[in-house]
């Protein structure tokens, strides 16, 4: 049943969920629009949408052929830039954004096609043309959002929409400045990180606060999921994933050629300084299309037998992590005992903190030959794949836990041989699976 959204715009149908909310397809007076619902018990947080409604220019303000742009906030009556009233709908359905239900609404460009997950699902790789293609595009919507002073912080395939209603598919970025709002402390409150940790820079790990070159870090990383098939620290419990970001060199990928892989290693440094900006990775990489039209995508292995191999061990890293009252993903949020995996870390010392004893970054493998690791990053494991994302109480703290996380038998790749040694938690990771992708 349809409902209305602010004054202009109705609700018809859910176009698919993510963890901050529902996008429902909808109506406006320029016709078909997406309209981004948050979750009641974020919009019911003043703060939050205090700061939606000040952060109303910025999301509005941003326009780029790859970038999803943002026609309308609908905030609750009160807040500054509050959109327009109208009835509230029933409580099955998308309330309106008049106030009474304390609704936040982000009211979008409709995207026909996939999620970039959903796409990447599909095909396993991508022929380094598309995936290079695809990033370059995104590449130059970060760098009119970087030189806003916008800062995406969330740059992931589930984020990226393909435009797939023209001859050629277009690749558009969503979610601009939603996790850094949803993230924000409340007045007073504790700082902490969001994101997803397979794509999160070493410096977010590290506690420092995020700058454009994280987008770059997110980006390429995508870029080489799509060319591989998973993503280059991934696998396994988050926390180990955290550290890996940190400690590990980015494995090399067989097949590609050198210029695009000295690109690729350049932007996922980690000293954010050596990372390229946006506007010159996106003319880096469409200087390097032509010599990539043709080339197939790369034969690493068979996803499907890394799928049968692989699947057990990440479970059994689940059901070890200790069972502790589910926590949320974004601070204020319910929790949901259905998707929440949690651990929890002590501080560790300065010897567990040099840690790297437990390195496992992947080397991408000959075809046949089977990979350790989490069934996360092969195709088959994405089509079952959760999101996970992690957030903290203390940023600082993250990265003092990380380094110990391995050493202390959280990595992926071991988790249930090397369990903890008893000391007191004095800090927590908490985790949380998202729902499976749209
Ligand atoms: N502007 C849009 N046009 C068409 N579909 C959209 C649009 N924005 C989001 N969607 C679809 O809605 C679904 C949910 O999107 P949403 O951004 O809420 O979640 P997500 O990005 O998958 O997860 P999360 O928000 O937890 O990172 C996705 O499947 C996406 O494809």
């Amino acid at each position: 049943m349809a409902r209305n959204i602010g004054s202009h715009y109705t609700a018809h149908r859910v176009l698919g969920r993510g963890s901050a909310g529902t996008v429902w397809l909808g109506e406006g007076p320029d016709g078909p629009v997406a309209i981004k619902l948050l979750r009641e018990d974020l919009a019911a947080d003043p703060d939050l949408a205090e700061r939606f409604a000040h952060e109303r220019h910025a999301l509005l303000g941003l326009e780029h052929p790859h970038i999803v742009g943002v026609r309308e906030l609908v905030v609750p009556s009160g807040e500054t830039g509050a959109g327009s009233a109208a009835a509230a709908g029933p409580a099955d359905g998308p309330p309106a954004g008049d106030g009474a239900g304390g609704e936040i609404a982000l009211v979008m460009d409709l995207v026909r096609g996939p999620d970039l997950r959903t796409h990447l699902t599909r095909e396993r790789r991508l022929a380094p043309a598309e995936a290079v293609a695809i990033t370059a595009g995104v590449a130059s919507g970060l760098a009119v959002a970087h030189a806003a002073g916008i800062v995406h912080r969330d740059v992931k395939p589930e984020n990226i929409l393909l435009d797939t209603s023209g001859e050629q598919p277009r690749a558009l970025l969503t979610d601009f400045g939603v996790a850094k709002l949803i993230d924000e402390p409340r007045h007073g409150g504790k700082s902490g990180v969001v994101g997803t940790p397979d794509y999160m820079a070493p410096e977010i790990v590290e506690g420092l606060p995020p700058r454009a070159a994280v987008d770059i870090y997110a980006l390429v990383t995508v870029l080489y999921e799509l060319l591989a098939g998973f993503t280059p620290f991934g696998g396994g419990h988050p926390g180990a994933v955290l550290r890996r970001q940190v400690t590990e060199q980015v494995a090399a990928l067989p097949g590609l050629p050198d210029e695009l892989w000295e690109l690729m290693q350049q932007c996922l440094a980690k000293a954010p300084a050596s990372r390229l900006r946006a506007a010159e990775l996106a003319s880096r990489l469409r200087e390097l299309y032509p010599a990539l039209r043709g080339l197939p995508p790369l034969d690493l292995g068979d996803p499907t037998l890394d799928e049968e191999r692989e699947r057990p061990a990440d479970e059994e890293l689940v059901s070890a992590a200790p069972a502790r009252a589910a926590v949320p993903l974004v601070r204020g949020a319910a929790p949901d005992s259905e998707r929440a995996t949690h651990t929890r870390m002590r501080v560790p010392d300065a010897d567990e903190l040099a840690g790297g004893a437990h390195g496992t970054a992947r080397a991408p493998r000959a075809p046949g030959q089977p990979r350790a690791g989490s069934a996360r990053h092969s195709t088959a494991g994405a089509r079952r794949r959760r999101r996970l994302a992690v957030t903290v109480a203390g940023a600082a703290v993250l990265a003092a836990l990380v380094g110990w996380l391995l050493s202390s038998g959280g990595g992926a790749d071991g988790p249930a041989e090397e369990g903890g040694d008893g000391r007191a938690p004095a800090a927590e990771i908490a985790v949380v699976e998202g729902p499976p992708t749209s």
